[in-house]
């Protein structure tokens, strides 16, 4: 449905890349995150693929029709794209119906149309309301069938759910999930949150300084992340340095780099490699607890705990099978 190939991208002539000899192909009618840190090159690449910027290198195909090459630069407007924005965008002087209406004006039965997609979204009855008149999340459902309603080959969500309450979020991200999945429309979403990558996506492109590092289905990007970065992305990860696989007697591979989840840290309780500590700082959480933790060897360690009556003075450990290990 999307292939990509070798694309690179530099804004200031090669000295720097933004994206770097990015290849990549997904299917039709799968919904995929593109998950990176803060400038590892999300933004350049949807920009790439919409048609806003142009590659300095690769190819972009859309259903097997070139859009983007050194040579050729099919116009935005005609790559057949929707888009949901972090802000809605949504026309503040239009009704919902008419905010829809207005992006397929050309179309013989819009009417039918947007009254197709206010279903979908389950906003029918509000289609004579303002923008204003609606909370956040409506105001996002109705983008997303404002986006839906010319029948786009592929969808791009850039940060949907940012503005929004954590619980509203939560919410909101699986009814888009649904929506977009009884749309059949191919989605790719844009998030720094890898919750909701983990949450809605099929699969999930992992970006690291403009290269595509991982790509992989939520379960096994947790399970067997390629690299620390990859790892560390899907929650905190303390990583086995020598001194630390020292202080639990834990020797490990010494051509690999190795790491464990702060999850499978346990306390106080029987493990494969165990260690004694004194608790310095104790930062009471809701759902757990902080412990700053320095091992009888002088090492210094943060996790956090579900436990939360801990005595100065603990166990720590963890388990040969959880230890996740790389080739770096
Ligand atoms: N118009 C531009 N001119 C120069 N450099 C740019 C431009 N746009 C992006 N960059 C650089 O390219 C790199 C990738 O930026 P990009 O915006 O694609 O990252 P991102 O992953 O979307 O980041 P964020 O999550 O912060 O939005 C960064 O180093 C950024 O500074």
């Amino acid at each position: 449905m999307l292939k990509i190939e070798s694309l690179s991208k530099s804004y200031d002539k090669g000295k720097s890349f933004a994206l770097r000899d990015v290849s990549f192909q997904l299917g039709e009618g799968d919904v995929f995150a593109i998950v990176g840190e803060s400038g590892s090159g999300k933004t350049t690449l949807i920009r790439l693929i919409a048609g806003l910027e142009t590659p300095d290198t690769g190819t972009i195909e859309i259903n097997e029709k070139l859009v983007s090459s050194i040579k050729k630069n099919v116009a935005a407007e005609k790559r057949n794209i929707g888009f949901v924005f972090q802000e809605y965008a949504l026309f503040p002087h239009l009704k919902l119906e008419e905010n829809i209406l207005y992006g397929i004006s050309k179309l013989k039965n819009k009417k039918q149309r947007a009254k197709e997609v206010l279903e979908l979204v389950g906003l029918s009855e509000m289609k004579d309301r303002y923008p204003h008149q609606l909370s956040g999340g409506q105001q996002q459902r109705v983008a997303l069938a404002r986006a839906l309603a010319p029948n786009p080959s592929l969808l791009i969500l850039d940060e949907p759910f940012s503005n929004l309450d954590a619980m509203l979020r939560a919410q909101l991200r699986n009814e888009i999930f649904r929506i977009i999945k009884q749309s059949g429309v191919t989605a790719i979403f844009v998030t720094h949150d890898t919750q909701d990558a983990l949450a809605v996506a099929d699969e999930i492109l992992i970006l690291q300084n403009g290269k595509l590092v991982q790509k992989d289905a939520a379960a096994n990007l947790y399970t067997k992340p390629s690299s620390v970065y990859v790892a560390s992305l899907f929650g905190n990860t303390i990583q086995l340095s020598k001194e630390l696989q020292s202080a639990f007697e834990c020797p490990l591979k010494t051509d690999c780099c190795h790491a464990i989840r702060n999850e499978n840290i346990a306390i106080n309780d029987e493990c494969d490699y165990v260690t004694n500590a004194t608790v310095l700082k104790k930062t009471f959480l809701g759902s757990g607890t902080q412990l700053l933790i320095k091992l009888d060897n002088g090492e210094h360690l943060t996790v956090v705990t579900k436990h939360t009556h801990i005595d100065e003075r603990i166990t720590i450990g963890f388990n040969s099978k959880d230890v996740l290990e790389f080739k770096e």
